[in-house]
C-alpha cells in the first residue's frame, strides 16, 4: 500500500514545501495550543510535528540540540544556572545535563502535550527530564520570565517553534527584555533564529533588538538541519554587559561533555571545529545581517 507523502508548507515559507514520506502514523491530537503528530518517516525515523510544521526528527535531531545547547554553554566559564524556554521535547536538556558544572536546568514549555508525546515516542530526548537537576514549569514563558529574580541565570536557552501561532510573541522586544533582566553580567542568550535563506528580514528585526538590549556582543551562527524547510536553521548569540564571552572560541574542551553524560550517549555532531564554523557566514548574509 503507497503510504502518502505529509507536505509541509506554511506562510513562514510560501511557495516551497519539504516533504516526507509517511509509513505510519503514530500520533495525531489537538492540545489546547497546536496539533501534535508523530509520525514514522522512511529514513529519518520518527518525526514530531507541530501544526503542520517539522520540530524534529530522531535523524537530524542531534544536530540542533547538540549546537542550540553546546554554543551558549562552552562559552562560558562554568555555568551554573540555565532555563530553557520551550524545548518540551527534552532534547535540550539532555545536552545541557553534559555539563557538571550546572547545578539547575529551569525550563518552561507551554505545551504538556508536547512533554507526554515525546516521553512516550522519543525516549532519546525525553530521557533529558530524568535529571534531577531539571525543574519543570508547564506554562507560558512571557509570565515565567516576567517574575523570574534578576539576574539569576547564567545562560538562557529559546527553543521555540516558529513565530506563528504559540511562540508568536517569542521575537519581540518586550520577551528579550525580559530574558536580558533574567540574566547575570556576562551571562549568555542562544535564541533560536530561523533560516538565512528564508528570514533575513526577521533575523535584522531580532537582531537590532538584541543589540540594543545585549550590551555584550551579538552573533548569529547557523548549522545544517536537513529537515528544516532550506535545510538551515541560524542561532542568535548574545551576551549581557559584564564578563566579555567570546562565543567564537569555545572554552570548555567536549572531552568533559563526553565524559559527564550518566547514560554514556556520545556527541553526534558538535565539537569545537564546529562550534568555530557555526560563526563563518556567507557575504550576503554578512551584507544584509548586519553583524558585529
Ligand atoms: N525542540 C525542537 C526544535 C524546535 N525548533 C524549531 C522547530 C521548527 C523550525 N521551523 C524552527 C526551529
Amino acid at each position: 500500500k503507497n503510504a502518502e507523502l505529509m507536505y509541509f508548507n506554511n506562510p513562514m515559507w510560501p511557495g516551497e514545501a519539504h516533504s516526507l514520506k509517511v509509513e505510519k502514523i503514530l500520533f495525531r491530537e489537538r492540545s489546547e495550543f497546536q496539533e501534535v503528530l508523530v509520525f514514522q518517516s522512511s529514513s529519518y525515523g520518527k518525526v514530531l510535528v507541530l501544526d503542520g510544521i517539522v520540530q524534529l526528527t530522531e535523524k537530524d535531531e542531534c544536530a540542533y540540540q547538540e549546537m542550540i545547547a553546546h554554543l551558549p554553554l562552552c562559552s562560558i566559564k562554568a555555568p551554573k544556572r540555565v532555563l530553557v524556554v520551550g524545548g518540551g521535547d527534552g532534547g535540550v536538556l539532555r545536552e545541557i545535563s553534559r555539563h557538571s558544572s550546572v547545578e539547575l536546568i529551569d525550563i518552561c514549555e507551554i505545551d504538556k502535550l508536547v512533554i507526554d508525546v515525546s516521553k512516550k515516542f522519543f525516549p532519546e530526548l525525553a530521557i533529558g527530564f530524568d535529571d534531577p537537576r531539571v525543574h519543570l514549569h508547564v506554562g507560558d514563558a512571557i509570565e515565567f520570565l516576567r517574575n523570574a529574580p534578576e539576574g539569576k541565570y547564567d545562560a538562557i536557552i529559546v527553543d521555540s517553534s516558529d513565530p506563528v501561532g504559540p511562540a508568536q510573541e517569542l521575537v519581540e522586544r518586550p520577551f528579550f527584555e525580559t530574558i536580558a533582566r533574567a540574566l547575570k553580567p556576562g551571562g549568555v542568550l542562544c535564541n533560536m533564529a530561523e533560516s538565512m535563506w528564508l528570514h533575513t528580514h526577521l533575523i535584522q528585526d531580532m537582531m537590532s533588538i538584541c543589540r540594543e538590549i545585549f550590551k555584550g556582543s551579538v552573533h548569529y551562527a547557523w548549522t545544517s538541519v536537513p529537515t528544516y524547510p532550506s535545510g538551515v536553521i541560524g542561532f542568535l548569540l548574545c551576551s549581557t554587559e559584564g564578563p566579555a564571552v567570546d562565543f567564537l572560541h569555545p572554552i570548555n574542551p567536549i572531552e568533559k561533555l563526553e565524559g559527564a553524560i550518566q547514560y554514556r550517549r556520545e556527541l553526534k555532531f558538535y565539537n569545537s571545529e564546529m562550534h568555530r564554523a557555526a560563526f563563518a557566514l556567507p557575504s550576503f548574509v554578512k551584507r544584509e545581517v548586519s553583524c558585529l
